[in-house]
């Protein structure tokens, strides 16, 4: 063990010398075991040998937020030891580890010896502290897993060709498959050091290897077939903590002639899947795609909600598209749930304009107006364009990664819809309280998303890495008295036409319904990378007529946002190779 320790830098020189002379403790941590919890006293500092530790937050009435891993050679709980205070995360072994313990005082004394230690330990803390400040949720994972479900065609192919598409993207990678199974710990520790991402790939039939790999691993892919039904009892080759975690995902091999994907819901339940990706055979748009989610490169789109001033939205897509802007996961609220949606099936710039332009804008899907008992209107239309433009797709089975949010009256917490029917979670999504009828699920009432979450971007966070690119219409612009202001009558209030617009109740209820999210919207903003906020002064969330207006507001706040930018979008998060910090400043 004295000479196995990762010995290029000062840290791990100071403790391989204390563990030499009986200073520093030696011991193993099998994975899924506890470290220290937050608020514990911070009277060691920790040192990780082997395997991988984790970082985690939780914060009172917030997801818990991933806020890194420490690998091989590098401290843990260094934080709280440095300014005298209690361990501010939990600190969990995500694999078997082996951890060397130094007594604080003993740290200190030591570190007098030799002032890089305290340089170099600064600079780690610096990157740490702007890591969780930067809510990167799912850690930064190097070492992933590639297990197949099911015997049939090697899965080993399709990992080197992802591993050259993660090589074009200027990282070093390799793949290692079972004939690896019998390598010492030292194998896997100098494999891991030695590349910016390393691909174990176990085939269905390798058993032994397969549970070697579930426990090596930052993260898991479990690849099925999309043709094919998923096994009756789909075994688990994941540790637990990968599984406890949420970290493990499916891939679903594709025909390249399915037109959509089918039957998703069911592997997606059978494998707990935290995430699902479509790959389409010799599909080289889904490769590269699968390389960025992979690297922290992927770019997660949020469509806020806001009625007709929504419509921005698309205009947006269209700078994004135009610039060549990838677009690998998608999610919204509201009208933006509407238009995310659109983007998930694939509508282009085209299909968009013209499916958008008949659902809402040339007539309205608000004018079936009821007697209020539920709402000021039956909702029927809606739910009519919803099944003209939607028909009965699952969200599983969307080439893309999607999601929108409805808020929960039952619970009072948002409602996150991932997998299930699109139009349903559509329809909850968009169903302002008041003027459409709520949805309802498992006795659950589901209202607009608006309510609770209308601009989800820190939703987006805690499911994909790369940079989050929002776009928020519901900034500059409240309630005024304009906008409730008396009809002079009735009948020439509805002689003029304005009522197709809702009455302006609606107005009022939005307002009312989202006074409250402000410091959710706050939040939001923060963990957006690229915010683009279109100026859309004088439309009014009724205002369904003013599709070319707002798109163009959308359109041109997109491009202008895009353009001031001094990197590709998909490289704004992007984490420096081993290579490149080589070459970066020296750390003596
Ligand atoms: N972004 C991060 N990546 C990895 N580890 C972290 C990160 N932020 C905090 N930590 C570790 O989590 C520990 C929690 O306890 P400490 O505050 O003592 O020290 C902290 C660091 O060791």
């Amino acid at each position: 063990m004295e000479t196995s320790l990762n010995d290029d830098t000062a840290l791990a020189r100071l403790f391989a010398k204390q563990w030499r002379e009986g200073a520093a403790a030696w011991f193993s941590l099998p994975g899924g075991a506890t470290l220290f919890e937050p608020g514990d006293a911070a009277d060691q500092l920790f040192f990780l040998k082997t395997g991988r530790l984790g970082a985690f937050r939780r914060d009172e009435g917030q997801e818990p937020l991933f806020l890194g891993v420490i690998r091989p050679g590098e401290p843990a709980g260094e934080m709280a030891l440095v300014d005298g205070t209690v361990h501010s995360a939990e600190m969990v072994a995500l694999r078997d580890s082996e951890v060397l313990a130094l007594p604080r005082r003993a740290f200190f004394a030591a570190a007098e010896d030799d002032p890089s230690v305290m340089l170099e330990l600064s600079r780690l803390m610096l990157r740490r502290a702007r890591q969780a400040r930067s809510h990167a949720a799912i850690g930064d994972p190097s070492v992933y897993g590639f297990i197949a479900v099911e015997p049939g065609a090697a899965i080993r192919p399709i990992v080197e060709r992802l591993a050259r598409c993660i090589e074009a993207l200027g990282y070093s990678v390799t793949v290692e498959g079972g004939e690896s199974a019998h390598a010492p710990t030292e194998w896997f520790s100098n494999v891991e050091r030695g590349h910016d991402f390393v691909l174990y790939v176990a085939e269905a039939d390798e058993t032994a290897w397969k549970h070697i790999v579930g426990r090596q691993v930052d993260r898991l892919f479990r690849v099925g077939r999309g043709d094919r039904p998923p096994p009756s009892q789909a075994p688990t080759y994941a540790s637990g903590p990968l599984q406890e975690r949420r970290l493990v995902d499916l891939i679903l091999l594709q025909s390249a002639r399915a037109e959509r994907p089918q039957g998703s819901e069911a592997w997606v339940a059978a494998t707990q899947a935290a995430r699902l990706f479509h790959l389409r055979e010799n599909g080289l748009a889904d490769m590269q795609r699968l390389a960025r989610v992979m690297t922290g490169q992927s770019v997660g789109l949020v469509l806020s909600g806001g009625g007709a001033r929504a419509y921005a939205h698309v205009g947006a897509v269209q700078a994004l598209r135009e610039r060549g802007v990838p677009i690998d996961f998608v999610g919204g609220a509201s009208m933006g749930a509407i238009v995310a949606a659109g983007i998930a099936m694939g509508w282009d710039d085209g299909e968009m304009e013209t499916r958008i332009r008949r659902a809402f804008v040339d007539t309205s899907p608000l004018d079936d107006i009821a007697f209020p008992l539920i709402a000021m209107t039956r909702g029927e239309k809606v739910d009519q364009r919803l099944a003209e433009h939607f028909a009965e797709v699952e969200i599983s089975d969307l080439w893309l990664p999607f999601f929108c949010v409805s808020s929960n009256l039952t619970s009072g917490t948002y409602q996150l819809h991932r997998t299930g029917g699109l139009r349903n979670a559509l329809r909850a999504s968009i169903s302002l309280p008041g003027v459409l009828p709520p949805a309802t699920d498992h006795g659950q009432v589901l209202v607009d998303g608006a309510v609770m979450k209308n601009f989800p971007a820190d939703v987006m966070r805690s499911f994909q890495l790369g940079p989050i690119v929002g776009v928020d219409v519901t900034r500059g612009r409240s309630i005024t008295s304009d906008d409730v202001y008396r009809p002079p009558s009735i009948w020439s209030w509805i002689a003029s036409g304005d009522w197709r617009k809702g009455p302006p109740i609606v107005a009022l209820l939005m307002r009312a319904a989202t006074v409250t999210t402000g410091r959710d919207l706050a939040a939001s903003r923060e963990a957006s990378d690229v915010l683009i906020t279109p100026k859309l002064e004088g439309i009014d969330i009724r205002d369904w007529r003013a599709f070319e207006p707002a798109v163009k507001a959308g359109y041109v706040a997109a491009s202008l946002t895009l353009d001031a930018l001094n990197r590709p979008v998909a490289s704004l998060r992007r984490r420096p190779s081993l290579a490149e910090q080589r070459a970066g400043p020296a750390t003596g």
